[in-house]
Parts: C-alpha cells; structure tokens; sequence
C-alpha cells in the first residue's frame, strides 16, 4: 500500500521548498508545474489548442509559448484563465494519474505537488493533503522578490487562486512555513513519523 499525498497551498507558499524536503526522505514527487510545461511543448496537440484560442501571438518567434505573454492575459482575466485550464488541466492530470501509478509500485509514499488541487478539482488524485501555509504578507514579499514583480502583478496572481485560508481549513494537515526552513523540515518530519512513513 503506498500513500498519496497531495502537495498544495498558494503560489509562493513554498510548495517547491517542501517537495524537496520529501526528495531528501526518498519520497518522489511528481509537480504539476513541470507537467504543465511539458505538454504545452512545440508539437505537443495542447500548445496547438492554445494557439487556436488565443492567436499565433502567443508564441515566441522559435515557436515555443511566451509565457509571460499568456501569463499577463490569463491572471487577469478569469474567462480566459478558464479557457487555458480547460486545454491544460485534462493532459495533466492524465499524466499525473500515469506517473503516480508507475510510482505507487516501488515507493510507501508518493507526493503529487498541485497548485490548484482544490480549483481543478484534482482531490480524487489523492489520499491526504498537506497545504503550505504563510501569511499573506510574506507570500506578497516572497512572490515579488522571487519573481521580480510589481506588487499588482504578484497581488493578480496570489487572487487567482483560491485563499491560503480555504485551502488550509480543508487540509488533512498544515505546515506553517513563516518560519525558517529547519522549522518546516521539523513539522514534515514529525508529519512523516505520525503517518509511519519514516521511523524517528
Ligand atoms: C500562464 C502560464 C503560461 C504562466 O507561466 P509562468 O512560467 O509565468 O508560471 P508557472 O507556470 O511557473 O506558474 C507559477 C504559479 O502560478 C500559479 N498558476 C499557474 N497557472 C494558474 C492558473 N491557471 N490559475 C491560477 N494559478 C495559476 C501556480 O501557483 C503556479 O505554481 C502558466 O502558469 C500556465 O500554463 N498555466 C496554466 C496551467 C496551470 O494551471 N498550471 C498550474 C498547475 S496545473
Ligand atoms: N521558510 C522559508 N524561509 C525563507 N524563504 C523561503 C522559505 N520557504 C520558501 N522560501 C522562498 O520563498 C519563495 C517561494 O517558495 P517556493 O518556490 O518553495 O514556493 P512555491 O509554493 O513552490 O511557489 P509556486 O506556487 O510559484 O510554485 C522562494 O523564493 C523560496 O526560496
């Protein structure tokens, strides 16, 4: 039997940064982010999809999607935020489905990180869900010096997205990243234990 955890909370949350803490117990991860780009790749039939609906100059001049181009339309608008996700989201999660299956077979646990495991209604993926959590006045200051973005920029995409505080009230479990990075590691490895999925 092995264990899906769903991997969620708000952009600049600190996904990344607890999924590689899982990478350090020998827990794979499987991140939609990564998935997301790989099938809008050039010849993959998604990028053709987004090309019909939002024109040819949604590409760069070598052929692969601009992305901050699409970014700057979709966190704006919600119709067209919708129109990508329901070109997008249907690959990935088949892919996901995929690699968790091949994954579920060597390993007691396995992580699926998924931004909007609760927007795309991708709960069904998963067993549990762990939501990273911080307030919202450093996920502002994390999301704008991570990215280099104006505070409307970063505020369009953190209001995309449901609030930190939904997701962490439907959570089997919440780690509180405000803190240090060892406090974080501190909280998964007491999760892992409580869950027998490591020995203390
Ligand atoms: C719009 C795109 C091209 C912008 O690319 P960019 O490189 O700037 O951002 P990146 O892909 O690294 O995403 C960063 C974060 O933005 C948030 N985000 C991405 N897409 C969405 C969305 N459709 N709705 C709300 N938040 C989103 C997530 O928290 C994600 O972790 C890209 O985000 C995209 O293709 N989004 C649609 C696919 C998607 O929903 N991905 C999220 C995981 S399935
Ligand atoms: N405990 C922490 N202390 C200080 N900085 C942190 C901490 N956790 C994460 N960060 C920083 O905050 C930023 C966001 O973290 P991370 O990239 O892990 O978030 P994410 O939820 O994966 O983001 P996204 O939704 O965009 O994929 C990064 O620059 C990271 O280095």
């Amino acid at each position: 039997m092995s264990l899906v955890i769903g991997l969620t909370g708000g952009i600049a949350s600190g996904k990344s940064t607890v999924s590689d803490l899982f990478r350090q117990y020998n827990i794979p991860v499987v991140d939609a982010d990564v998935v997301a780009r790989e099938v809008v790749e050039p010849g993959e039939p998604a990028l053709a999809e987004i090309v019909r609906s939002f024109g040819e100059d949604i590409l760069l001049p070598d052929g692969t999607l601009d992305r901050p181009k699409l970014g700057s339309i979709i966190f704006r608008d919600e119709k067209k935020r919708e129109q990508l996700n329901n070109i997008v989201h249907p690959v990935v999660r088949e892919r996901m489905t995929a690699e968790r299956d091949r994954l579920k077979k060597t390993y007691p646990a396995v992580v699926l990180d998924i931004p909007l495991l609760f927007e795309g209604k991708q709960l069904q993926l998963v067993d549990k869900v762990v939501v990273v959590h911080v307030d919202s006045s450093v996920q502002l200051e994390r999301l704008m010096q991570r990215n280099e973005l104006t505070e409307q920029a970063a505020l369009d995409r953190i209001n995309s997205q449901m609030s930190l505080e939904q997701k962490a009230s439907k959570a089997d479990t919440v780690i509180d990243n405000n803190g240090t990075r060892e406090e974080t590691r501190e909280q998964l490895e007491q999760l892992l234990t409580s869950w027998e999925i490591i020995d203390k």
